[in-house]
């Protein structure tokens, strides 16, 4: 099921997103006590994240990490985790846990072992993920014509993670598995502008829609087990 959101302008748009998580995370936190909450990168979250930090609620109950991130050094201006850093995990945001998909290793395919065994010791359950979607029709690290694609669409694969060599800007990632986003309980895809926006009708082409490969998010928006809430602006 598709919940399509739209909003006029980008700083509605990351307020109204901003809004409806935290309103999830508040109610999750009621009910199990914590909430886990994965966040995407790239140019269209930040001032999402900035919102998302004011937002009062128990922030020492969340925890926070990356759908993907680039096999960078989070000093880089590429990196994912420095994008979270500087912008979501301060003001009262400050106090959640940060769990980085990017660890020490040279590579992300030395370092696979290491970022699926945190993730499996760090998440017992997935409940919050909010996705990007680039112009190729990418969304996570999951690239079209990516040698790793298939099995990060692998819907049966056990794998949290998936190590990518061949993305086409930054090509070294980590990036979390759709096996994994699909255990999550609320899915978010959040873009804006008019160019995405025109992506995003070749996306829903009824005849393609179920083509995953040439645009990998239709995996995650045609699927049949957790809802997508899609938050976009003109
Ligand atoms: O490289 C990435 O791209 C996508 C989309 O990013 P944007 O700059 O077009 O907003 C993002 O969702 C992903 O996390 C990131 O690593």
């Amino acid at each position: 099921m598709i919940n399509d959101n739209r909003f006029s302008d980008t700083h509605t748009l990351a307020q109204q997103l901003a809004d409806s998580v935290a309103s999830k995370m508040r109610s999750i936190i009621d009910s199990r006590g914590r909430v886990s909450l994965a966040v995407s990168g790239g140019t269209t979250p930040k001032e999402f994240f900035l919102k998302l930090s004011e937002k009062e609620l128990d922030w020492s109950k969340v925890l926070v990490t990356l759908v993907d991130d680039r096999w960078v050094d989070d000093s880089d201006e590429a990196s994912n985790a420095r994008l979270v850093k500087e912008n979501l995990l301060i003001n009262k945001a400050a106090l959640a846990y940060f769990v980085p998909l990017k660890n020490a290793e040279a590579t992300p395919k030395e370092g696979l072992m290491i970022s699926e065994n945190r993730l499996h010791e760090q998440i017992d359950e997935l409940d919050i993920v909010v996705l990007g979607m680039g112009m190729d029709g990418h969304t996570a690290s999951w690239f079209p014509q990516s040698e790793a694609l298939t099995s990060c669409l692998d819907e049966q694969a056990a794998a949290c993670c998936f190590a990518v060599m061949d993305a086409p800007e930054f090509a070294q990632r980590m990036t979390m598995s759709l096996s994994l986003v699909l255990r999550a309980k609320h899915i978010y895809l959040h873009f804006e502008g008019a160019d995405k926006n025109k992506v995003f009708e070749q996306v829903c082409d009824e005849h393609e829609k179920h083509n995953f490969e040439p645009m990998p998010v239709r995996s995650v928006l045609f699927q049949n087990q957790v809802p997508v809430n899609i938050y976009r602006s003109a």
